[in-house]
C-alpha cells in the first residue's frame, strides 16, 4: 500500500509550497493517472513518492510504514527493493547499451548477472524491444526508448512503478502500448484479496487520463 498523510514540499526553505496537506491513498492494483496544470507539482509528487525528494511536512506511507524520513541507506534499499520508476524522457543512460540500462536496479538490488539478464531479456521480449537489446539508446527511437524505460521500472518486480510523463512526445500506437504495460504491470503479484501492484502515472495527456482507473488531480 502507497498512502500519502498531510504531505506539503517546498523546494527551498520558506519557498512556494505544492500539494497543500494532501492525504490520499493509491490503489493496489490500479493505475492512478496524476494530474493537473503545468507547474503544479506532479513530477515532484513522483520524487517525493519515490523517496528521492523528503516532504517539508507529511509523510509518505509504504507497506503501513511512515517512510519519508528513513535514514539514505534505508530509503535506496526500499527503492531499490519496492520501488520501479520510469524517468520523463526515459533518461537512459547514453553509453550504455539497453539490456544493461533495464538490469542496473536489479544488479542494484543484489540478484545475480546471469539472472537479471534473464528478466531482462524476458521483459524486453514482451515489450517488443528485444531485438535492441544490445544497442544504444542513440540507436533506438523514442517509442523504443520509453519501452525499455518500462521495462527498467519492472525489472525487480517492485509493489509500486511511478512513471513521470511516459507518454509524453510518443505518437498514438506508442502510447498506447507503454500504457498498455502498465496497466498489465497492475496485475502482478495479485492475490485473493486482488491486491496487486500499485502504478501511479504523472501526465498531461488525455489518453491516459481516459484509460487509468482513477485520477488524482493537483
Ligand atoms: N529542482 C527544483 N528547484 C526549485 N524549484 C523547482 C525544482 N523543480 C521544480 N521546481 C518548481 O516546483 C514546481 C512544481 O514543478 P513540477 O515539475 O513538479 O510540476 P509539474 O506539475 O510536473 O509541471 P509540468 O506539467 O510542467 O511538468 C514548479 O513551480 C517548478 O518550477
Amino acid at each position: 500500500m502507497l498512502a500519502v498523510r498531510d504531505l506539503s514540499f517546498a523546494y527551498t526553505r520558506g519557498g512556494e509550497e505544492l500539494f497543500d496537506g494532501l492525504t490520499h491513498e493509491f490503489t493496489p492494483g490500479k493505475v492512478t493517472a496524476v494530474t493537473g496544470p503545468s507547474g503544479r507539482g506532479k513530477s515532484t509528487l513522483l520524487y517525493v513518492l519515490g523517496l528521492m525528494l523528503t516532504p517539508s511536512r507529511g509523510e509518505v506511507v509504504l507497506a503501513g510504514d511512515p517512510v519519508s524520513r528513513a535514514s539514505d541507506t534505508v530509503r535506496s534499499r526500499l527503492r531499490a527493493a519496492q520501488i520501479g520508476f520510469v524517468f520523463q524522457d526515459a533518461a537512459l543512460d547514453a553509453s550504455r547499451i539497453v539490456l544493461d540500462s533495464v538490469i542496473e536496479p536489479a544488479l542494484y538490488a543484489g540478484w545475480s548477472p546471469r539472472r537479471a539478464r534473464s528478466r531482462g531479456r524476458e521483459l524486453l521480449e514482451q515489450m517488443g524491444v528485444a531485438a535492441r537489446a544490445d544497442h544504444k539508446p542513440g540507436e533506438i527511437s523514442g517509442g523504443q526508448a520509453q519501452r525499455v524505460a518500462v521495462c527498467r521500472a519492472l525489472v525487480t518486480d517492485p509493489a509500486v512503478v511511478l512513471a513521470d510523463e511516459p507518454t509524453g512526445n510518443l505518437d498514438r500506437g506508442n502510447a498506447e502500448g507503454v500504457l498498455a504495460a502498465l496497466t498489465r504491470a497492475t496485475s502482478h503479484g495479485r492475490d485473493e484479496k486482488g491486491s496487486g501492484r500499485t502504478v501511479v502515472i504523472a501526465t498531461h495527456d488525455p489518453f491516459v487520463l481516459e484509460h487509468a482507473d482513477e485520477v488524482l488531480a493537483l
